[in-house]
């Protein structure tokens, strides 16, 4: 904690701390019995510990107000009285507050609880998101099938859940007002402590929009080669429903089908897993051995005792994968439905990097114990990821056959890493630019399912399989949506990301610039002491340093900056510039017709 004078301000804060300390521990635990046995006593007692603590939590921010404690000359103090002072949702009154939890929880319950019917059995409407329907978007090449998921999943997660999400709306802007913000869009920008932004988040997508169209122009061609014009047309959005995702937001799924060299061998992890009959707890061990690799911390026991990693056959969950700190001890926990596959290799990583931040900051006082930015969060566990899905290291682990690719079989790698990490961005983006206009108002109520659609055609180039319209609702059909949780996080995290990845590399010797073995996409920072030291020294801060000073320390940078991404992906943009001239692919799209008032 703070070191220095004011030895009875540092007392004040030490107590409070402790007794917030163990109000979150108990809203975790609550929380944690509700998404691992989602049932309305559940739902009820999470709901209760939640607001009986929004009125101490209150309190505590007032109390800190009151004292003043902003104006202290000491810096630390003076950090530790902004965060402690803070207060969000929980200043509204008990009443709004609890209407505001049950619209939250409603539509967590309904994302959790909503089954569809069997395309091929209609009979059979027990098909559950995870695994069933995920499964069927990304392996079924059928648009018939495709489409009815499509529409099966949106109108049973995402138009019943209309009259809360308006609620959710109008109760956060409330609670925005109370707090002095102009609305809630207004108070989840200042998360990122950046007075400039969203002009930045701007900058950022306008410099690597050029990347995307082509990548856009030149998945469109091949799709429409596949499928037939009438299917996908060669110059309109792309139908988001063959895509591999029901949100349109990674086409990794289908590169079988778009993959630059066809005839080259293609490393099929999933397949050598199976084959080697990787266990679900096999890929949380690969994880944890990375990160100890590093010199970094291990998994406590109470983490595998406690965690929650395959889904239960005798209760639902929440299956959207989440990672929890109970404020105690280091117990830390996931809970996920993980299936032993290439996406859930990736989870399991990503997860495991909100694990290991815990971890790592468990000794900065309460209110320090997060990250100074939400991007930072969403981009540990990526950022090992990078790493591990590298040829170099699947070759390390014994799940590819060669370390070195060669010129088409990188730009095949390159080709799907994108299709991940450039694909998600103009999504990332929309997902919070359609809210902040919903918080603002600049949407008419009536209109908000026809701007969802319009946003996502204008961003992406990617629309509905199936006309929708105002009677429609579809974007809790998106789980952060349903679950009142920020998207831009995981944008930022995409750009910083790549900022971690290129410092650790250089600190790992893995990367030299103008070394044609020493890439960015050919890196693998396993085992090195010296970037897992970088790493542990700049999570191990937690929120108690702004983010800029940290991340100058860990990358040298101090913003948000796409260049160690479009460093990684230069390679592949020269590729598909050459190619999709070639071809005279067309590039760009028009607005959607899939939206009717
Ligand atoms: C894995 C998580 C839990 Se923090 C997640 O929600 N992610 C990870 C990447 C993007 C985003 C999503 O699934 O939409
Ligand atoms: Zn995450």
């Amino acid at each position: 904690t703070c070191s220095g004078d004011f030895p009875e301000v540092r007392d004040f804060f030490q107590r409070e701390g402790e007794l917030l300390r163990q109000r979150r521990r108990e809203e975790f635990l609550a929380a944690w019995d509700y998404n691992t046995n989602v049932t309305e006593e559940n739902r009820l007692n999470m709901i209760a510990v939640s607001a009986r603590n929004a009125v101490e939590n209150l309190k505590a921010s007032q109390l800190v107000r009151t004292k003043k404690y902003k104006e202290l000359p000491d810096p630390c103090l003076k950090r530790l009285a902004e965060y402690a002072g803070e207060i969000g949702a929980e200043i509204l009154s008990p009443e709004d507050f609890n209407t505001m939890l049950n619209a939250v929880s409603s539509m967590q319950s309904n994302y959790a609880n909503t089954k569809v019917c069997s395309y091929k059995d209609p009979k059979d409407c027990s098909l559950t998101l995870e695994p069933h329907v995920q499964e069927r978007l990304s392996n079924s090449r059928d648009p018939k099938e495709l489409a009815h998921y499509w529409k099966e999943w949106y109108d049973k997660a995402g138009t019943p859940m209309r009259d809360n999400f308006a609620k959710y709306v109008e109760l956060s802007n409330k609670a925005a007002k109370l707090n002095n913000f102009t609305s809630a869009a207004e108070y989840w920008v200042h998360m990122y402590e950046d007075p400039d932004f969203e002009k930045n988040l701007d900058d950022v997508f306008q410099a690597i929009l050029p990347l995307y169209r082509e990548l856009h122009g030149y998945v469109r061609q091949r799709l429409s080669r596949h499928y037939g014009e009438d299917i996908v047309s060669p110059n309109g959005n792309i139908p988001m429903h063959l895509l591999g995702n029901m949100w349109g937001q990674q086409w990794d799924e289908i590169i079988d089908l778009i993959k630059p060299f066809p005839n080259k061998p293609f490393v099929d992890v999933t397949a050598e897993m199976e084959k080697q009959k990787y266990s679900v707890r096999k890929l949380f061990e690969l994880g944890d051995e990375f990160f100890q690799s590093l010199g970094m911390s291990a998994l406590p026991e109470s983490f595998w005792n406690l965690s929650v990693i395959e889904k239960p056959k005798d209760r639902t969950i929440v299956c959207h994968a989440s990672a929890w700190d109970f404020y105690q001890d280091n117990d830390v926990r996931i809970k996920m439905c993980t299936e032993v596959d290439t996406h859930y290799l990736y989870v399991v990583h990503h997860e495991l990097g909100h694990i290991q931040y815990y971890l790592q900051y468990e000794k900065q006082p309460t209110v320090f114990r997060g990250a100074p930015n939400p991007g930072f969060h969403e981009a540990v566990g990526d950022v090992i990821a990078l790493s591990v899905s590298s040829a170099k290291h699947l070759n390390t682990i014994g799940l590819a056959p060669q370390a070195e690719l060669d010129e088409e079989s990188r730009i095949n790698e390159l080709f799907r890493t994108s299709l991940k990490k450039i694909v998600f961005l103009p999504f990332a983006y929309t997902m919070d630019k359609y809210r902040y206009a919903v918080f603002r108002n600049e949407i008419d109520e009536h209109n908000w399912n026809c701007a969802f659609w319009q946003m996502r055609s204008e961003y992406s180039g990617i629309e509905p399989p199936i006309s929708r319209n105002d009677s429609d609702f579809d974007p809790p059909a998106k789980y952060h949506v349903s679950a009142d949780v920020e998207y831009l996080r995981y944008f930022a995290a995409h750009i910083f990301q790549f900022q971690f990845h290129k410092a650790m590399c250089s600190k790992a010797g893995q990367y030299v610039k103008g070394d044609a073995h020493k890439t960015l996409d050919n890196c693998d920072i396993y085992k090195s002491k010296e970037a897992g030291s970088a790493f542990s020294h700049f999570l191990t801060a937690g929120a108690s340093r702004h983010w800029t000073e940290v991340l100058k320390e860990f990358t040298g940078d101090t913003t948000m900056d796409p260049a160690a991404l479009l460093e990684y992906f230069e390679p592949l943009r020269v590729w598909l510039k050459e190619e999709n001239r070639k071809e005279k692919v067309k590039i760009g799209w028009g607005l959607t017709d899939k939206v009717s008032h």
